[in-house]
């Protein structure tokens, strides 16, 4: 199968974007692995498919699937790219979207100064949402990985973990992040994020991504970290996120409101590949 795809990344987290609306696209996890590959395919954190929408609230349906060719729920940092796509591709000429994900309808929009801005929705708290198996809803929660380890659990649509860190560059994220990816009381495994104090309106953040590992940045972990150290108390409302690829600005104003998430969207290239 001949398939024509584009390149993008939000601060490093790498994409291959497939137009669903022009070219029919039905991929096996087997054939997403091998675009995923970095030796033997295009290579990426994450496949992101455009498809046309399937009710009359929204613009486009945007699909999400790891390196490891499992189907998610959410990627932030792709929702930039999608906008960036479907707007240069000339599939809409909107700058502003409603797109169908499957935990929800995000929104985002092209700004004047070419950075995107996306309604994220709402964070769930609720372990059942998360999903993580707890007795009730915690600030945070222990989980044994050997030793105990103290972490924040949440929902952005896609499952995260946020432990604090006094220092994200000697941060254990290859080590604990499997152990805790893969924790028997995260039954869709999870995302986990190792966010570092600033100060009051800014964070250092690394994500070892359910699905891919460690990525330059987290759009989803990026909110997800900011939430947390709001509910815990430490952070202020509007809140910068430095990832290894750059920088975000989280907003959140609380339970019940969405989280805004704004950041770049880049294209690298555009290619065709024959898919075994
Ligand atoms: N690994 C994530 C999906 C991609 C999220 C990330 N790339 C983002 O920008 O939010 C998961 O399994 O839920």
């Amino acid at each position: 199968m001949r398939l024509r795809f584009t390149k993008m990344h939000g601060l490093g987290n790498d994409f291959v974007v497939l137009d669903g609306v022009g070219q029919a696209v039905e991929l096996t996890p087997a054939q997403l692995r091998y675009l995923a590959d970095r030796h033997f395919g295009v290579g990426c954190d994450q496949i992101l498919l455009v498809e046309k929408a399937g009710r009359p609230d929204v613009d486009f349906r945007y699909r999400i699937f790891n390196a490891d060719g499992g189907e998610v729920q959410q990627c932030g940092n792709g929702a930039r790219c999608f906008v960036r796509f479907v707007h240069d591709k000339g599939l809409t000429s909107k700058r502003e979207i409603r797109v169908e994900t499957a935990s929800g309808v995000i929104v985002p929009r092209l700004e004047a100064d070419g950075q995107v801005t996306v309604d994220m929705g709402p964070p769930r708290f609720e372990p059942a949402d998360i999903p993580f198996v707890a007795d009730a809803r915690a600030v945070t929660y222990v989980l044994d990985i050997g030793q105990p380890v103290e972490l924040s659990a949440l929902s952005m649509g896609n499952p995260h973990a946020v432990l604090e860190t006094c220092n994200v560059d000697t941060a254990p994220v290859a080590e604990w992040g499997p152990l805790i990816e893969h924790h028997v009381r995260f039954p869709e495994r999870v995302n986990v994020g190792f966010m570092q104090l600033v100060h009051r309106r800014a964070i250092k953040l690394r994500v070892f991504e359910r699905g891919s590992g460690e990525t330059l940045a987290c759009g989803t972990g990026a909110c997800a970290a900011a939430v947390a150290g709001m509910q815990r108390g430490l952070l202020e409302r509007e809140v910068e996120v430095q990832t290894r690829g750059g920088r975000l600005t989280i907003r959140w104003d609380g339970e019940g409101h969405s989280v805004f998430m704004t950041g770049p969207a880049v294209t690298v290239f555009q290619g065709e590949i024959d898919i075994p």
